[in-house]
């Protein structure tokens, strides 16, 4: 199979695979990127394989980064894109089952291919655009199918994450897995054990904000890898109120968000939940926010300075979250009453807490009160917003 006009992330990558090749060098683009160009989809990066060493590799190019030579991977900067290119390897000495502890160069293109997780990311394409596929990846691709390359059981001793990158692919392709790939998944979930939380949240995340999160998520549950992931309690709660869900979350924020929602977790265990993921306080944060929020529109409809005190971020993600669980909410009559506050964030007040020293106010306290009172006022429209109107407020 050969793809013909190929999209500009491959045409600007093109002069670098060349360059390889000039130096008498195979070179191949590899990875995600050739799967995605054959079902259509964005591609944000391309990845290459060479037989040239990395040593290699650097004499060729001007600029370049030793990003994970050990690995053999060597980044080059070319046009103003950085392309990350790997020599033919096989990964031998697996510890632990995490990333390979060393891997060997090899000099052709199979032994590389071989190493690889699933059969629709062993595809390489070369620079006329034509497909190499040992493993029938075309044919997976065709029917929407994750299949290991080869044994799975040895493709996930290997590196336990496979796992997990396997339900994600299916969230975010709608694809199925292949028998034997879920049946070695079930039979192996306990060495996701092994794999840093960290990595496991990512690939949690992408499962969760895949078109396909709700097929994605059974099989998780069905194949047990939701024991190995931290404090998911709840699980089976998680399997009967998933399937409520309108569509999938496609942002982060309102994954977790509707997660802690349908586990029911306390307020109070919101920030242990996401630090057990691992997440970062910024996004916690949101959550919180999001969670605090949502809990108040299911209660009643909030009043300005609530609106005000929310902000527009957390507003929109919670009207998100409300659209994706199906709770009715007046979106355009909120976002339309947000829009009309005086103001929408204490910036743009009129008045600070020096201007009040400046008209007398003590510091201290009070005056602490005193400016919040002037906001909740300047939002239900009692007080203008202008210097002068608060002036007289504060001397009255
Ligand atoms: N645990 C892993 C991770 C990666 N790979 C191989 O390395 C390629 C690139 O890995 P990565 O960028 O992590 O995944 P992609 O398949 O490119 O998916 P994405 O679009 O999310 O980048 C994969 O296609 C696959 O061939 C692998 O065999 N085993
Ligand atoms: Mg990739």
């Amino acid at each position: 199979m050969k793809i013909d006009n190929l999209p500009d992330v491959f045409m600007a990558a093109m002069p670098v695979l060349k360059t390889l090749e000039d130096g008498s060098f195979e070179a191949y683009f590899v990875g995600g990127s050739v799967r995605d160009i054959l079902l259509g989809r964005h591609i944000h990066d391309v990845d290459i394989a060479t037989s040239a060493y990395p040593e290699e590799v650097k004499e060729l190019f001007d600029k370049s980064i030793d990003t994970g030579i050990k690995h053999g991977t060597v980044t080059v900067l070319y046009n103003g894109e950085s392309y990350e290119i790997t020599t033919f390897r096989t990964e031998s000495g697996y510890q632990d089952f995490r990333r390979p502890d060393h891997v060997t160069f090899v000099q052709n293109l199979d032994e590389d291919l071989k190493r690889r997780d699933f059969t629709i990311n062993a595809l390489a394409m070369n620079t006329d655009g034509e497909i190499v596929d040992l493993f029938d990846g075309l044919d997976d691709l065709h029917h929407q199918l994750i299949r290991a390359v080869g044994n799975p059981e040895t493709r996930f001793h290997e590196d336990a994450l496979r796992m997990m990158r396997a339900v994600r692919f299916m969230s975010q392709l709608k694809f199925s897995l292949g028998e034997k790939t879920e049946q070695a998944i079930a039979d192996n979930h306990e060495l996701l054990k092994k794999i840093s939380v960290e990595r496991i949240r990512d690939e949690f995340v992408k499962m969760g904000i895949g078109p396909n999160s709700r097929e994605a998520f059974q099989v998780f549950l069905d194949t047990k890898l939701s024991e190995d992931v931290p404090d998911f309690e709840g699980k089976s709660e998680l399997l009967s109120v998933y399937p409520k869900l309108q569509f999938s979350p496609t942002l982060e924020t309102s994954l977790w968000s509707i997660i802690i929602i349908l586990l029911k977790i306390q307020n109070d265990k919101i920030g242990k939940f996401m630090r057990d993921w691992k997440n970062s306080n910024a996004m916690t944060n949101d959550v919180e926010q999001i969670v605090a929020f949502f809990d108040l529109l299911s209660d009643h409809v909030p009043s300005d300075y609530e609106l005000f005190i929310t902000g527009k971020k957390t507003l929109l993600n919670t009207i998100d979250v409300a659209h994706i669980l199906g709770q009715p909410v007046d979106s355009e009559a909120l976002v339309d009453r947000y829009l009309a506050l005086p103001i929408k964030n204490s910036n743009e007040l009129a008045v600070d807490g020096r201007f009040l020293i400046e008209n007398g106010v003590r510091p201290g306290p009070k005056l602490g009160k005193l400016l919040n009172e002037i906001k909740q006022k300047v939002i239900s429209g009692e007080l203008e917003n202008t210097e002068d109107a608060i002036g007289e407020y504060i001397q009255a």
